[in-house]
């Protein structure tokens, strides 16, 4: 079966400064693919090389078979994309703003009206179809911005931190939304800094660091890197620095970092069982007014195979 996407080799730098170093990977008709990285990582970058909005200095894009530089035309109509930035038009109802995407992208005539209903209803916001943009959420004005993307029927939709300054309720409605879109068959390529978003939507995730892809699988498989580690996050009052250098040499610690909320979060061998050495290393030096314990996660594979944590 012909994947839907397979990039190779994909390079871009601005300037001297290497923004996507080597990137490739392929996605299979109905997969849900995460790239999951800080701020930076270089997501936006390899999506819009991979959309056609920029032009790569090495590497190659075929999106269900046609090749995005010999056949533009093809590969773009095999893709539905959704920019971090929402461009619509705040005068025009949700359900003007469709219509006018259906006849940018030569949908035919009779053909608008009921795609419109549907992407409406697939998207929610059928009952808010004829409310101007300018009245919408955040939420609801990134929804009709999927829905825009979906109008000609796209094998692969790809989406870049489609979550970013949208409030819980929309939060929700566009996980779920995009679920049932994978269901349904959609092929997926989901970015995002939300390492929570990502292991919910993604069959498969590739962890971007600095450009570079630095580990790719199943959640289950980039766990298991990091092996029976725990995350301890401790919030501490007191000299939090000389703790955490007294914490980098307890046995069994194997990652010790502060985080930009000034709790200090370790990586630990059986974590659960070091609490009271954890406890006692600090003492006189600050006190453990909070603590909690997380099994392993995206979150300790990052660190493990970064050093970095990913949102501070
Ligand atoms: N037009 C540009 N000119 C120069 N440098 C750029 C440009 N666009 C991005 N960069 C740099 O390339 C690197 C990757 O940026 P990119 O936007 O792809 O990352 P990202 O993972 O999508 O992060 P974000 O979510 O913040 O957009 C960053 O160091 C960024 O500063």
């Amino acid at each position: 079966m012909t994947d839907t996407l397979t990039c190779a080799n994909l390079s871009k730098s601005y300037g001297g400064v290497v923004a996507v170093r080597d990137v490739g990977f392929t996605i299979a008709p109905g997969e849900a693919y995460g790239l999951l990285g800080p701020n930076g990582a270089g997501k936006t970058t390899t999506i819009s090389m991979l959309v056609g909005l920029l032009k790569p200095d090495t590497g190659t894009v075929v999106v269900g078979g046609a090749d995005l530089s010999a056949d533009p035309m093809a590969a773009k109509a095999k893709i539905g994309y959704v920019p971090q930035e929402i461009a619509l038009y705040p005068d025009l109802t949700g359900r003007e703003n469709l219509r006018f995407f259906c006849r940018l992208f030569g949908l035919p005539r009779k053909a608008v009206r009921a795609r419109v209903e549907e992407v409406l209803d697939l998207v929610g916001l059928a009952d808010r179809a004829d409310a101007k943009l300018d009245t919408y959420s955040g939420g609801m004005k990134r929804r009709i911005n999927i829905g825009a993307a979906l109008l000609h029927r796209p094998e692969l939709l790809i989406l870049d931190e489609p979550t970013v300054g949208v409030d819980p309720q929309s939060r929700k409605s566009i996980l779920d939304g995009l679920e049932r879109l994978v269901a349904d068959g959609m092929a997926l390529l989901y970015t995002s800094h939300y390492m929570e978003e990502v292991e919910r939507v993604c069959d498969r995730i590739a962890i971007v660091d600095h450009g570079s892809i630095v580990a790719e699988g199943t959640r289950h498989e980039l766990v298991a890197l990091v092996g029976g580690a725990d995350r301890i996050e401790l919030t501490l009052d007191g000299d939090v620095d000389t703790a955490l250098a007294k914490l980098r040499g307890l046995g069994g610690v194997t990652e010790a970092v502060r985080t930009a909320a000034g709790s200090v979060r370790l990586i630990a061998e059986g974590g659960r069982y070091l609490l009271p050495s954890v406890i006692s290393t600090v003492d006189g030096i600050a006190a453990v007014t909070a603590v909690e314990v997380v099994e392993p996660d995206l979150e300790a594979t990052f660190l493990h195979l970064t050093g970095n944590t990913l949102r501070d």
